[in-house]
């Protein structure tokens, strides 16, 4: 047990999604698994684990944040023995080639916060996805016909920038595709601690053109991330 996780020792299983809103990990754990069982509740971040097609998976909000993320995951790691973390998260759009609903796999993650920076010195680190776990899911991906984008995500820790979209400065214009809130540190702790992860995000609103899903639809568009996610997750 943790100040954050009052999950005993077995009851996650090696692989986990990481969604950031606790009531998306409720509806994974609704909707998706089989005999899903509530193994953390503490400040409400809730955390689940049952079966996918036989096998055990975890989900466990993340909360929003990299600081935030960074608390669950290495004690997923460090504390409950975690291989393969799997953040299902939502972004929006820096490139105009990318459509709400589209799936973005997040081949690396550039990112302004400290967090990560602050600890390679002069060097600039370059968090990046396990190459494995991003195979397979572009390869279920094309396979099952999804729209999907592999590429560099911004892990940022600014929500409402004061100088919307201007404030992503020179990195559109390098390809930087999208942008959230958390791949960054999840892919550093990962190559820290030598586990796997990967970031899928569903494009819920475009920073360009301002086409956005509502809440909704939010719920609804996000099915084919998860079932994907999951595929993925349990492979191994
Ligand atoms: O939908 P989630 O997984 O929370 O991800 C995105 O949504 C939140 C911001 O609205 C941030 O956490 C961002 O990364
Ligand atoms: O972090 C996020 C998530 C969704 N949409 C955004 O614009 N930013």
């Amino acid at each position: 047990m943790t100040p954050h996780n009052h999950a005993k020792a077995g009851d996650y299983a090696e692989a986990v999604l990481l969604p950031g809103d606790p009531l998306r990990a409720k509806w994974i754990a609704e909707n998706f698994l089989e005999d899903a069982r509530l193994v953390n509740s503490v400040r409400n971040c809730l955390g689940f684990t049952g079966t996918w097609k036989g096998k055990p998976v975890s989900v466990q909000a993340t909360g929003m944040g990299q600081p935030s993320l960074a608390i669950y995951v290495h004690e997923l790691i460090n504390v409950y023995g975690l291989k393969t973390l799997i953040r299902v998260g939502t972004c929006g759009g820096l490139n105009t080639k990318v459509r709400v609903r589209d799936l973005v796999l997040a081949q690396a993650a550039s990112t302004d916060s400290a967090i990560v920076r602050d600890r390679f010195g002069a060097y600039n680190f370059a968090p990046i996805a396990d190459f494995g776990l991003l195979r397979s899911a572009a390869e279920k991906a094309e396979a099952a016909g999804m729209r999907f984008h592999a590429g560099n995500m911004l892990s940022s820790d600014i929500f409402y920038h004061a100088d919307g979209f201007a404030g992503y400065d020179k990195l559109p214009d390098h390809g930087v595709i999208g942008v959230e809130m958390e791949a960054a540190a999840l892919y550093t702790l990962a190559a820290r601690f030598g586990v796997r992860a990967l970031t899928i995000c569903t494009m819920t609103d475009c920073l360009i053109t301002k086409e956005e899903i509502d809440a909704n639809e939010r719920q609804t568009s996000l099915r084919e991330m998860v079932s994907l996610a999951l595929d993925v997750a349990v492979e191994t």
